[in-house]
């Protein structure tokens, strides 16, 4: 191997971002998550598909302890980020939400101005000294969520007032603004037409230099333009994960091959 081919093999090894071991998730009498393990990696976007009911949700939000929020679910099992446990008694959740931000399904930008919907974040844990520095981390999250051009007119204007499509990137830029390490997004272009999807879906591709990411998405369409590793869950179960390329064209279970050829969701 000469020293160039090993320096691009070097580069494609991606770091583990976060670790999940032996995890559970009870609602109840209800065992939605069954002893899932699985690493997302750094730089990567991770899809999780599966028929409706499977625990794809349920599994995004154990990964920012959103399940925390629910009253009557349990959650079970190790996650590290970056080798440290997330579910530590001293780890603040809201402290963790802000390095694994989340962006939802409905876009649902506070009913508050353009600046203040990204500036929410970095206010409440101190990033910013002055209105100059506000002004720039609001700026590069506007830019990095790929919006700035349609709004930097009308920062003052109220978020809720974009279009959809709009409002989904101002809720990406919302949570890129606190510099998270991991975003979630549960199935983020569910309500957006086609044009509004391939913008996020554009986006989804830039932030993957930046940030590790994580998609449920009951498109397998999606999930194959937007992901290099894909997880199928059915029934609570984490059947199989790899490389993207590799589940929709070759998975080695058939119940992945059932529900990517249709047979089953
Ligand atoms: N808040 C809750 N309380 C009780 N049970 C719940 C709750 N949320 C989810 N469940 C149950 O947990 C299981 C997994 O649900 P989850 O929403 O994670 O699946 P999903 O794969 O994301 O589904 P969908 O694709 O339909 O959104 C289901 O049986 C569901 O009914």
């Amino acid at each position: 191997m000469n020293d160039m081919s090993r320096v691009e093999r070097a580069v494609e090894i991606k770091q583990t971002k976060m670790e999940c071991r032996d995890c559970h998730v009870y609602y109840g009498d209800t065992h939605a998550i069954k002893n899932v393990n699985v690493d997302i990696e750094d730089k990567t976007v991770t899809a999780f598909i599966g028929p409706s009911g499977c625990g794809k949700s349920t599994f995004l939000r154990c990964l920012n302890r959103m399940n925390d929020t629910i009253a009557g679910a349990r959650v079970e099992g190790s996650f590290m980020l970056d080798g440290e446990d997330i579910y530590d008694k001293r780890v603040d959740p809201v402290q963790l939400r802000a390095k694994v931000g989340m962006v939802f399904q409905k876009p649902n930008p506070f009913p508050k101005s353009i600046y203040d919907n990204v500036a929410y974040g970095p206010r409440i844990h101190g990033l910013a000294r002055n209105r100059a520095e506000m002004d720039e981390i609001v700026e590069k999250a506007l830019r990095r969520g790929a919006i700035w051009d349609e709004v930097k007119d009308r920062l003052d204007a109220p978020g809720t007032g974009l279009s959809g499509g709009q409002q989904q990137r101002l809720c990406i830029a919302r949570a890129i603004a606190t510099e998270p390490e991991v975003l979630l997004m549960d199935e983020p272009c569910s309500a957006l037409d086609p044009i509004a999807t391939a913008q996020v879906e554009e986006l989804i591709d830039e932030l993957r230099q930046n940030y590790s990411v994580v998609i449920v998405t009951h498109s397998m369409q999606q999930a194959a333009r937007v992901s290099q590793k894909t997880a199928f869950f059915h029934l609570g179960q984490l059947v199989e994960f790899g490389e993207t390329g590799q589940i929709f064209t070759n998975p080695d279970d058939p119940r992945t091959e059932s529900y990517i050829t249709g047979r089953i969701g």
